[in-house]
């Protein structure tokens, strides 16, 4: 079968040199005034693309960043159950809502590049608390199973559901493994505990009867103790609060607060000796913890058989070893058909390659992306295998920092950012982005320039963890990065201050060559002719994404005929994902899309794109007519 690069513009749609556009900001409407609170303004609900273009309802809201703005509409009252608009039939378009009121009052260049992932936990659980993260530009909701109970999660992943089919929001839901490594007890549910300069703790591996006694903290892992030596020093938290280890007592280790401080439950433990990390038993944990209650019986023996069975893996204590709480929160997460797993502690691509076959297996699509947390001192150095196995990647820097001496971070999320886009993966810069909004309204101005340094790295996406899961301000918190990211990627468009970064191939077939081709091709012609947008139709994501990973100036309208491959785009740097049911005629498919998006409001004629498909693999260059 021949495979050939199509370069046409029909002679419907033929453009002159001077029907082109120039490119500019917030050219095509006038930016409308704004209300301080949400309203809701009335309108019709037709989203028949022939219908008389009535503007449809919007909802305005100036969400914290004084400039205010029109963030959301629907071609629905926010108030009243979904209409067709929302269900998935062949002549309907679904967009995010927000999005669709940024592209109608502000035009295709000031749309939002970088995505935003939110931390969700009891400051944000409830569904009008979703809802305005959702407004807010909350791309991502990620639930945490460090903390709550399944049940928990289970009623968050439910509000964002029936926020996405209710409201028209397409927001993805990650899942985020507890992970292994060695942390403190739940504080028998105190919110924290004080240490004091001096104290003396004892951290121990016992179980305590509650209430839990003075000064003590449970351990996680039953080597601590021997592993530990006086001398050492124990950080919690990366070092939020420091002792000196100055006796082991059997199963209990006195230690001196050297650095006083709040301890919140569940905080991670760390221990140095000499200035290094200490790399003992706790280097062999597994990946994927194995604490689990006796209920689940059963289902650790199913997962077992799997293992056993499909993977044929000896029961060995490697990393490789499935067990266990993890994997039971991995079919919570596969029932409940989260679109992103994150893996905490991934030390080696074996993992990352089990988990895989493990969804493949159980998953009825598959269609689960799987998000590896760079984040212990081994995974950096199997860093491009680890990549190059996930779906994706997270720079976790809150125990990447203690894990490694802070003063490298930097240069190591730098690293992260430019071996991801390299191997075409997502990746997600995260931790302590604002922490100081978990307490204040404002940010530090250091915090800004930490926001501001991530998306000049061209990121993917910046994730807020207790600034929105337990914090004061989670709204104004989102709000921060999403003024930050949309400045700065002005800022780096008009001045052209970023490099060029060298893409190499990532495809294994000739298809997969051309498809690259294509697609660095029309991000290229896109930067050059000043085109408004990019449009992709795109069956699996693949084509969107490569067109992504090269951060063309313009926005990406990614076309996609399923909606759980409308939220996992949702993910990546610069994508506006649709859902859209296409056929494997472009012509039709670019017609029906021009009046479905012109009936919105979102285009009009005269606006200049470039369109690649998967389906048949050419670019095509057209003014909307
Ligand atoms: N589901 C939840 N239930 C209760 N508290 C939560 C939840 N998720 C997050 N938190 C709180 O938010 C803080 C920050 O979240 P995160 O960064 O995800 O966890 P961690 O601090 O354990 O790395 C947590 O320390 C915890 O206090
Ligand atoms: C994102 C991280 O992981 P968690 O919040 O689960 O510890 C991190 O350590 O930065
Ligand atoms: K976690
Ligand atoms: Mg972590």
């Amino acid at each position: 079968m021949s495979q050939s690069l199509h370069f046409f513009t029909p002679s419907s749609l033929t453009f002159s040199k001077q029907s082109l556009p120039k490119p500019s900001c917030n050219r095509r409407f006038p930016v409308t005034t704004l209300s301080p609170k949400l309203i809701s303004i009335k309108a019709s609900t037709s989203a028949d693309p022939n219908s008389s273009t009535t503007p449809p309802q919007v909802l305005i809201s100036d969400n914290g960043t004084g400039a205010g703005e029109i963030l959301s509409s629907t071609p629905q009252d926010y108030d009243t159950p979904p209409s067709q608009s929302f269900l998935s039939d062949s002549s309907s378009i679904d967009v995010d809502a927000v999005t669709e009121v940024e592209l109608k009052e502000n035009g295709f260049r000031s749309t939002r590049r970088t995505k935003l992932v939110c931390t969700i936990g009891p400051a944000t659980c409830g569904f009008e608390e979703l809802q305005a993260l959702a407004v807010g530009g909350m791309n991502v909701a990620r639930i945490n199973m460090c903390h709550g109970t399944r049940e928990w999660h289970k009623r968050v992943i439910e509000r964002v559901r029936r926020l996405n089919e209710e409201k028209g929001f397409a927001v993805a839901i990650m899942m985020d493994t507890e992970g292994s490594e060695i942390h403190m007890g739940d504080l028998g549910g105190a919110s924290s505990a004080k240490a004091e300069d001096g104290e003396i703790w004892t951290f121990s591996v016992r179980a305590f009867d509650l209430p839990r006694p003075e000064r003590t903290i449970n351990v996680n892992y039953d080597g601590f103790a021997e592993d530990v030596q006086v001398g050492d020093e124990l950080l919690v938290d990366g070092g939020m609060v420091r002792f000196e280890v100055i006796e082991k007592i059997g199963p209990d280790v006195k230690c001196r607060c050297t650095d006083p401080g709040l301890m919140l439950p569940r905080a991670n433990l760390t221990f140095w000796r000499d200035g290094s990390l200490v790399r003992e038993r706790n280097a062999m944990l597994p990946t994927i913890s194995s604490k689990v209650g006796a209920s689940d019986l059963f289902s650790v023996i199913e997962i077992g058989i799997f293992f056993f069975q499909v993977q044929k893996l000896p029961f060995t204590t490697s990393e490789s070893l499935p067990f266990i709480k993890d994997w039971l929160d991995i079919d919570f997460g596969i029932a409940e058909g989260v679109d992103f797993i994150a893996i905490s502690f991934v030390k080696s691509a074996e993992v990352i390659n089990h988990l895989k076959s493990y969804i493949a297996a159980r998953s009825r699509d598959s269609d689960i992306a799987v998000i590896a947390k760079i984040e212990s001192i081994d995974s950096l150095r199997n860093l491009e295998e680890i990549i190059q196995a996930s779906d994706g990647a997270m720079v976790a820097r809150g125990d990447l920092g203690a894990q490694i001496p802070l003063e490298q971070v930097p240069s190591a999320q730098q690293k992260i950012v430019q071996i991801c886009r390299q191997l075409n993966k997502p990746v997600i810069v995260a931790s302590q982005l604002l922490e100081s909004m978990i307490e204040y309204p404002t940010p530090t101005r250091a915090e800004v320039a930490d926001v501001s340094e991530a998306v000049r790295q061209r990121a993917d996406a910046l994730m807020l963890s207790g600034e929105s899961a337990m914090g004061q301000y989670p709204d104004k918190a989102l709000a921060v990065l999403r003024s930050v990211s949309v400045r700065i990627e002005k800022w780096w468009r008009e001045e052209k201050r970023y490099e060029a970064m060298e893409l190499p191939a990532v495809g294994s077939s000739f298809s997969d060559s051309i498809s690259e081709e294509i697609c660095s091709s029309a991000a290229k012609m896109a930067n050059n002719l000043g085109v408004d947008a990019l449009f992709v139709y795109t069956k699996t994501g693949h084509m969107a994404s490569l067109l992504s990973r090269c951060r063309p100036d313009c926005p990406i309208f990614a076309f996609t005929s399923t909606k759980s491959v409308r939220r996992r785009l949702n993910l990546q740097w610069g994508l506006i994902p649709f859902r859209v049911s296409f056929s494997d005629d472009m012509e039709s498919n670019l017609n029906k899309t021009f009046s479905l998006l012109k009936a919105r409001g979102m285009i009009k004629s005269g606006d200049l794109v470039i369109a690649v498909s998967d389906m048949l693999q050419s670019i095509q260059v057209m003014n909307v007519p």
